[in-house]
């Protein structure tokens, strides 16, 4: 299989072809000629590294109504994603070695993007005792990346004993940091509008306090800490802090916690409740600054399909989470592009190149240079789209940016030289 592609800019720079063969990229110049070679014009197309996300829910095993392994691979393919990290709160939890390579084999079926399991930090996400990390690190799925994700692990002296477990094989905790005393009935972000709408707050604090603790007990042991889902300004300011101090702490933004605040929550339309909640706008900015310096390492989507029966409820009711595969790369241009806050390289780092390092994945977040694995998206960034909730791949339906129009198309998707999607189309 040779693939040519025609005056693609990559990282935005000047057009180039890249050739494309047995799953590598064999060359990178202007003006290649290959006799036999698939041929993709890409003129006006920026070339990135395939997208990897730390923070993906595929529903698989228990909720195939909501997503299977595949249909959320397909979300991935076209969102410009090469790699997903499968998160552990399915049923049954992943926290055995067993489910963990189910996981991963499905995602191999499946063929459209690297299926990464997550692993459980504690036996059935109960936050009593720890699941068998080192199997799962062990096993076919060679899991590196641990969360309770949809709780938090909020038993200091557990978290304390899973990030001194997974030292031994270089994981990581992935912390959904949520004080669990401090957000009880929890409906959205605590303020004024919290009051005014008649809904129970989740604070800031609630949030802040459980990382601060955590960058303090991986320091104390020399363990590798990760962040999921950072959502207010007093956030990033503990990581900036923890970072100058040398903690080996990471953390993630979300694309909705980069663009939408705690505003959508007036409609009382459940889509827009999601954990932790849509803050406030200083949140926004303050979360778009951290990502641009480097403060927080990754945007990671948290893609988390509910059906129609979860979602479309009263909003007390409604079980909190939004899709955001398909639409993550747009509402980065749209958020941190368009304003001038990261370039092209910039987006292939916190989209591709750091979430491969803290998930130790081989092979994704390369450059696109000779040699490497032929992992990489084209990007029409001149395109612009109305999200139709309905024309999306995904099982669910619970898209935040429905109606919403966003800047720039995934025209194709390459995972190892072969294409997963062409002229924005999945191929399988
Ligand atoms: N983000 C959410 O609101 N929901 C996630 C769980 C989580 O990421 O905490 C889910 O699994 O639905
Ligand atoms: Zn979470
Ligand atoms: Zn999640």
């Amino acid at each position: 299989m040779t693939t040519l592609i025609k005056g693609a800019r990559v990282l935005g720079g000047d057009p180039a072809d890249l050739l494309l063969e047995d799953g590598r990229i064999a060359a990178v110049g202007g003006r290649l000629s290959v006799t036999g070679a698939t041929v993709v014009d890409a003129d006006g197309l920026v070339a990135l590294p395939g997208l990897v996300d730390l923070h993906t829910h595929l529903r698989e095993p228990g909720r195939e109504d909501a997503e299977t392994v595949e249909t959320g691979s397909r979300a991935a393919a076209l969102g410009g994603f090469t790699a997903v990290h499968a998160m552990a709160n399915t049923d049954p939890v992943a926290d055995t070695a067993g489910v963990v390579e189910q996981v991963w084999r499905l995602g191999r079926q499946a063929g459209l993007v690297d299926v990464v399991p997550v692993g459980a930090v504690t036996v059935g996400l109960r936050g009593e005792r720890l699941a068998e990390l080192g199997a799962m690190a062990d096993s076919a799925a060679r899991v590196r990346v641990f969360s309770d994700d949809g709780h938090c692990v909020a038993d200091p002296a557990l978290m304390r004993r899973a990030l001194e477990y997974v030292k031994a094989f270089d994981g990581v905790v992935a912390q959904h940091a949520e004080e669990p005393r401090l957000t009880a009935g929890a409906q959205m972000n605590e303020g004024d509008l919290s009051a005014r709408l008649g809904l129970t707050g989740w604070p800031a604090a609630a949030e802040e306090a459980v990382i601060a603790r955590d960058v303090l007990l991986a320091e104390h042991v020399g363990a590798r800490l990760h962040v999921c889902h950072v959502s207010t300004a007093g956030s990033v300011e503990i990581l900036r802090w923890a970072k100058s101090r040398g903690v080996q702490v990471t953390a993630e933004v979300t694309p909705h916690h980069l663009l939408l605040t705690e505003s959508c929550a007036e409609s009382y339309d459940p889509v827009f409740k999601v954990n932790p909640p849509l803050r406030t706008d200083a949140d926004v900015q303050a979360l778009r600054a951290g990502l641009a310096d480097g403060t927080i390492d990754a945007v990671a989507t948290d893609h988390a399909p509910h059906a129609v029966e979860d979602k479309e409820s009263e909003w007390a009711q409604a079980r909190p989470g939004m899709l955001g595969l398909e639409q993550a790369l747009s509402v980065v241009v749209q958020a941190l592009v368009e304003p001038g806050l990261l370039d092209w390289a910039g987006v292939a780092d916190r989209m591709a190149v750091r979430p491969a390092a803290i998930g130790r994945l081989d092979g994704h977040g390369r450059p696109l240079t000779p040699g490497e694995p032929a992992n990489l998206l084209l990007l029409d960034p001149a395109a612009r789209s109305v999200v139709d909730p309905a024309a999306l791949a995904s099982r669910s339906r619970n898209s935040p940016y429905a109606g919403r129009e966003l800047p720039g198309r995934v025209v194709a998707t390459f995972l190892r030289g072969e294409a997963t999607v062409l002229d924005g189309k999945a191929l399988r």
